[in-house]
């Protein structure tokens, strides 16, 4: 307190107060300037302007950054209604009334004053001083003038006094009117008031500055909106948000500045609850909740909108879960052949309920592509996609990542909302089976899209796998169908990473020569895409002209039809039988590559990728489990 009265002091003794008079009747500006020059602290400039004429004028001053306005009777009142700057009025003192009363003393003629009830009041008691009877009308409002003038003429009235308005309207109507003008006492009483509101305004400005900064500092963003969602307010954090400046926020439509955000409040409205509702939202990569509280000011509706990140918790990765900086969209799914757009027209389908899907497929067949695409389609776009690696996971991630901990809340207890991709939902435990499971049934704020290379019905055979969680994520099943189903979309699949490749490279091819293409249609891809992306981007990095010339890739390519011909991953992925649990499909693998490898471990090792003690490791329990 004492540092604001300080701070206050230091400003008082090094800077004007800026005034501007605006003077109702041309006299009143010298006496204005007359009284306002002999006061240092003040700087005043005077117009001389009367009910309307004013408006323009303040408001001009307003954005010229002066700190008050003073002017009398009805235009002050005007004035009032039209800037934020403090006016300040210019009184009608009782010297003033001496004075005119004294002019019209000796008249014969009937005099009635017209005026505010403060100014009657003042001339009932001057004029039953003097010894005068004079009546008086009083009016509240500059629309009432017209009015009383007529009831002071019906009473025998000749003269009245009264302000400009009355002066003005009286001369209008035929009468004769004196102005009762303020004197250098009125003016100097309005001085000694404009020291003092400059000095509460100074002071409350302090404390507007002060709670702006407080507001500036939080880490929410605050907006508040208008019925027609025009934006009113915004803290620095949401402009930070946004990455725009407040100037260009400030009056403009949510829609135009942020329709994702526009969007969610929009839903919040039309939720028609009266009390707070929570949203969430995704902008430049980040997710964020959104509160929206409807309230009403002055009898208009307003909104008010918190925005909180959520990228604390991500950042402190609780769990195995993370948001694609870009997601897929149907439009991006290279592939026009009937087979796949049978799978998009279906999976478009989906993307406009918001009921869990299954998908299966072959390994590297497109099941995340397709999720996403799914899920930027749906009415979910705006919220989070999560990957959760369920082959990754522990049981106590994955019940963690549900329940939360002491520290943390979890998904369960909310925070987050989209959807949640169950990658490789077939390799989920019973326990994390379990802890999926009592998510789904405990919150709405998930959609969920599980991936599996096993179909669902083999899946529900399998024993280990809780049917009530097949029949609540398989509530729409869609099966996305190997790259060898549709060969007819290789060239489609070329084409994009000929683009992405010549981007990267600086190089211009523009195709591959016909010898390649057949080739590459008469193969099966048991790896899918994963082994065609691969392959073509070999062959694009042989390429040195504007075609791939068969010359170039032969090599690439017979290395790939040995590979898979005698013993590569691709075979092993055609012929292994999938059915099982991780550990039996494992198994089946060695021994596959240690038969085809003619049980030569080093070789095996190499294939697999795993050093000698590992491939110990699992003989040894292989064998123990057919003992
Ligand atoms: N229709 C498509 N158009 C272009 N690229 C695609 C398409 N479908 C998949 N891909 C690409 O193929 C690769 C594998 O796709 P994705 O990860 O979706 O397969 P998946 O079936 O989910 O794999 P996994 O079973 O290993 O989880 C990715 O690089 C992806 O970008």
């Amino acid at each position: 307190m004492i540092y604001s009265a300080t701070k206050w002091m230091i400003r008082r003794l090094f800077m004007k107060i800026r005034v501007l008079a605006i003077a109702p009747y041309p006299g009143l500006k010298d006496v204005l300037l007359d009284v306002a020059g002999q006061d240092e602290a003040i700087q005043m400039d005077v117009e001389v302007a009367d009910l309307h004429e004013a408006v323009p004028l303040v408001q001009h001053a307003q954005r010229q950054g002066y700190d008050m306005i003073v002017s009398r009777g009805g235009t002050a009142t005007l004035i009032r209604e039209h800037v934020k700057v403090p006016v300040v009025d210019i009184p009608v003192s009782g010297y003033d009334i001496l004075r005119v009363l004294t002019l019209i003393k000796n008249t014969h003629a009937k005099v009635a004053i017209i005026g505010f009830p403060s100014i009657c009041r003042g001339v009932a008691e001057v004029s039953s001083l003097l010894g005068l009877d004079i009546p008086s009308f009083a009016v509240e409002h500059e629309s009432e003038v017209t009015h009383a003038l007529e009831q002071a003429f019906e009473f025998g009235a000749e003269i009245v006094l009264g302000d400009m308005v009355t002066i003005r309207n009286a001369q209008a109507m035929g009468y004769r009117g004196i102005l009762i003008t303020s004197g250098k006492e009125s003016v100097a009483d309005m001085l000694g008031e404009v020291h003092r509101v400059y000095e509460v305004h100074s002071k409350g400005q302090e404390k507007v500055r002060f709670y702006q900064q407080l507001l500036d500092t939080d880490a929410r963003g605050i907006v508040v909106m208008d019925e027609a969602r025009r934006i009113q307010y915004v803290n620095r954090t949401v402009c930070h948000i946004l990455r725009q400046a407040e100037e260009a926020l400030l009056g403009q439509n949510m829609m135009l500045s942020s329709p994702a955000l526009a969007n969610v409040i929009k839903q919040a409205g039309e939720s028609r609850q009266s009390s707070e509702t929570e949203h969430y939202v995704h902008l430049f990569d980040e997710q964020y909740k959104v509160s929206v509280i409807p309230r009403e000011t002055e009898g208009r509706a307003e909104y008010l909108v918190y925005l909180e990140s959520l990228a604390k918790w991500r950042s402190e990765r609780r769990f195995e879960a993370f948001i694609p900086s870009r997601l897929a969209t149907f439009a991006q799914l290279a592939g026009s052949s009937p087979t796949l757009q049978k799978t998009v027209h279906r999976a478009k389908k989906f993307a406009e309920s918001d009921r869990n899907i299954w998908i299966s497929g072959e390994r590297g067949s497109g099941k995340l592509k397709f999720a996403q695409a799914i899920h930027s389609a749906s009415q979910r776009q705006q919220e989070g996609f999560y990957i959760i690696s369920c082959d990754e996971m522990t049981e106590e991630q994955m019940y963690r990542l549900v329940f939360g901990t002491a520290q943390a809340p979890g998904l369960l207890q909310g925070g987050y909302a989209g959807t949640l991709y169950l990658n490789r939902a077939d390799r989920l435990s019973p326990q994390a089976q379990e802890s999926i499971l009592q998510l789904l049934r405990g919150s709405r704020n998930f959609r969920c899209i599980a991936s599996s290379s096993i179909a669902m019905n083999k899946l529900a055979q399998r024993g280990d796998y809780h049917p009530d969680l097949i029949y609540k994520i398989g509530e729409l099943h869609l099966s996305v169908p190997p790259l060898r189903e549709h060969l007819e979309d290789l060239e489609e699949l070329i084409r994009g990473l000929i683009a992405e490749h010549n981007s990267q490279s600086g190089k211009q091819i523009v195709g591959m020569r016909e010898t390649v293409l057949e080739r590459l249609t008469q193969y099966d891809w048991p790896g899918n895409l994963p082994e065609f992306e691969s392959l073509i981007q070999e062959m694009l990095m042989m390429t040195k002209g504007h075609y791939t010339e068969w010359e170039e890739v032969q090599d690439v390519w017979e290395r790939l039809v040995q590979h898979a011909g005698t013993s590569g991953t691709a075979a092993v992925y055609a012929q292994i039988d999938l059915s099982g649990t991780y550990e039996e499909i494992e198994e089946r693998i060695l021994w596959q590559v240690l038969q085809e490898e003619g049980m030569n471990q080093s070789k095996a090792c190499k294939r697999l990728g795993i050093n000698r003690s590992t491939l110990w490791r699992k003989m040894n329990k292989m064998l123990k489990n057919k003992t």
